[in-house]
């Protein structure tokens, strides 16, 4: 019997954008720079190979956001100790909505999150850059 999912991902990130502040690419590229804002790139490596990455953003995959952001985890990451304001992105903006409520839920703010994610931002010519190529291994 296949699965009744009753809950979609549409209305999962319908019910993030309610409690998140989404932001478009000018209101991004307005903070973009500030001493006082963190970007949170949560897109997959691979995207990031394929696509490139915008300049001083903080590479955080998806997966491991909540144990990344927690002070109490092992796995705890200064850069989301800091007292900034976190833009949160990903390809499209719908992932980056799901993680970006995640982080709020956690106590993280303020948070925000990019409407359009990377793609928007590429295309109103918000700065990228290749990942630099991986380094043989030792
Ligand atoms: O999550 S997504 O908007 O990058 S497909």
């Amino acid at each position: 019997m296949p699965q009744q999912i009753t809950k979609g991902y549409r209305q999962l990130v319908d019910e993030a954008n309610a409690i998140v502040e989404e932001i478009d690419v000018d209101r991004a590229r307005d903070l973009y720079g500030r001493e006082d804002v963190q970007f949170v790139d949560i897109r997959d490596i691979r995207e990031l190979e394929r696509e490139g990455r915008v300049p001083g953003a903080f590479h955080c995959p998806r997966g491991m956001l909540e144990f990344w952001i927690d002070p109490a985890s092992p796995y705890a990451k200064p850069q989301f100790q800091q007292d900034k304001h976190f833009v949160f992105f990903c390809a499209g903006g719908l992932r980056s909505a799901l993680a970006a409520r995640a982080a709020q839920e956690m106590g993280l703010k303020p948070v925000s999150h990019l409407k359009g994610g990377y793609g928007a931002w590429r295309a109103a010519g918000g700065a990228t850059e290749p990942l630099p190529p991986k380094r043989p291994p030792a």
